[in-house]
């Protein structure tokens, strides 16, 4: 590997975006890519995964500089993020460039050391002291570490056949002529795993609506609420649509689906990708005072993907790291209590919802449910599974079925 000062730059940047603007890391890779148009497949692929690699291990890499690793007094400045940088290069390359940009960096061998010796798990897997004991409260030690392990690992790009258009063996092979090698994923028909990483929302097969890039663990969910062709469907947190295309699909377009949120910008995504995908049974409602109630006791089915904590999708978002704390825990909890409080009485008598959650942490998840059905014991549970991050080397997700027996 050769490095290129203008890349590394870059990344350099997209660490200032993230710790000192406290940008989201997609985000925040983005807008470097916009800024830098001249950067080719290969650049970009260098860039986006060298910082997230950095930001996944910020903690780890700052202890093996010798910096301060107490999570209240992390340094964020540009000096300590290009130090950072050029650690992370040293420990891939042995040498580095000798460049002025790095500053001042111990010697390999004295890095590697410390780097390979982390005296704490919360600086392993570079996750603060607070979110490293709540994990392992809410799961036990040795699962915890697992799942830290598991997501410090960069995450494989899922694409779901969007059955609307085509086929899995005509998109493999449209996507094929267009550079791209895929694999079937056992357990989920609606997905393909892309054999090497790649850009693929610019090939013509994306442009024509023939998939969305959507996790495998993901697909799963659309699936458990049992939507059939015809039924009326809500999904209540439908946010940019991701699930909500997958319930068109696997309702052939026929029927009702009602996508809610509480943001109107993505809505506005959703109709988009809506159009691309070739669906038409889906109506989007921005949710005000009076929304839900002119929907009491009307759906077949209805889909509660509520916001969460993201900790089972720390891969794809590793600054979930430092913005999973105490407050936001409490915040998101109480969130989803009142959706489980008033979004169910949309539910007609015989009907399903499925609360989802990409957290693994059982305080969002089972014992959600667990209080739920104390209050609710015209619900009864059918089916819940978590799917974690290590088993299949998927995002971290939560589903639970209900079934509304009476009112
Ligand atoms: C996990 S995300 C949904 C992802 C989406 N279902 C998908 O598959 O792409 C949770 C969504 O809940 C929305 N949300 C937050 N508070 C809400 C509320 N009170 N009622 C409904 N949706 C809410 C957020 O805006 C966000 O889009």
């Amino acid at each position: 590997m050769r490095l290129h000062r203008n890349l590394i730059e870059g990344i350099i940047e997209v660490l200032q975006s993230v710790f000192q603007d406290r940008i989201y890391s997609d985000k925040a890779i983005e807008s470097i890519f916009k800024r830098n148009k001249q950067w080719g497949v290969r650049d970009r692929a260098f860039v986006a995964e060298h910082s997230y690699n950095i930001i996944r291990n910020h903690k780890r890499l700052r202890y093996a500089l010798g910096m301060n690793t107490r999570d209240e007094l992390q340094e964020t400045h540009t000096d300590a993020l290009r130090r950072m940088t050029g650690a992370y290069f040293m420990l891939l390359l042995k040498e580095l460039p000798a460049w002025d940009l790095f500053g001042n960096l111990p010697s390999y061998e004295q890095l590697h050391r410390r780097y390979e010796a982390p005296p704490h798990p919360s600086i392993a897997y570079s996750v603060s002291d607070w979110l490293w004991q709540y994990g392992c409260r809410q799961m036990g030690e040795a699962s915890w570490q697992r799942e830290l392990d598991a997501m410090n690992r960069q995450a494989d790009v899922f694409l779901r056949v969007n059955s609307l258009k085509t086929s899995m063996e005509e998109l493999r092979e449209r996507l094929l002529q267009e550079g791209f090698a895929t694999e079937a994923v056992e357990g989920v028909p609606s997905a393909l795993k892309l054999a090497a990483r790649g850009n693929v929302f610019r090939t013509k097969a994306f442009q024509e609506g023939l998939f969305e890039v959507q996790d495998a663990g993901s697909q799963r969910i659309a699936p458990f609420l049992e939507a059939a062709p015809g039924m009326r469907v809500i999904d209540a947190c439908a946010g940019g649509g991701g699930k909500t295309l997958h319930l068109a699909a696997l309702m052939q377009n026929k029927g009702h689906i009602i996508a809610m949120d509480v943001e109107s910008w993505k809505l506005k995504e959703l109709r988009k990708r809506a159009r691309r995908n070739g669906v038409f049974n889906v109506e989007t409602r921005l949710i005000e005072s009076k929304t839900l109630k002119r929907l009491y006791n009307s759906a077949d089915r209805l889909l509660l993907d509520v916001p969460c904590s993201g900790s089972g999708v720390l891969r794809r978002n590793p600054d979930a790291k430092w913005r999973i704390t105490d407050s936001f825990m409490e915040e998101v909890k109480a969130k989803q209590q009142m959706i489980l409080e008033h979004y169910p009485q949309m539910l007609k008598v015989g009907g399903k919802m499925v609360y989802a959650t990409c957290s693994v942490f059982a305080e969002e998840n089972r014992k959600q449910i667990e209080e739920f059905l104390a209050l609710n014991p015209h619900f009864e549970l059918e089916a819940e599974e978590l799917l974690l991050p290590s088993f299949h080397g998927w995002d971290g997700f939560y589903m639970a079925r209900l079934r509304k027996k009476s009112r």
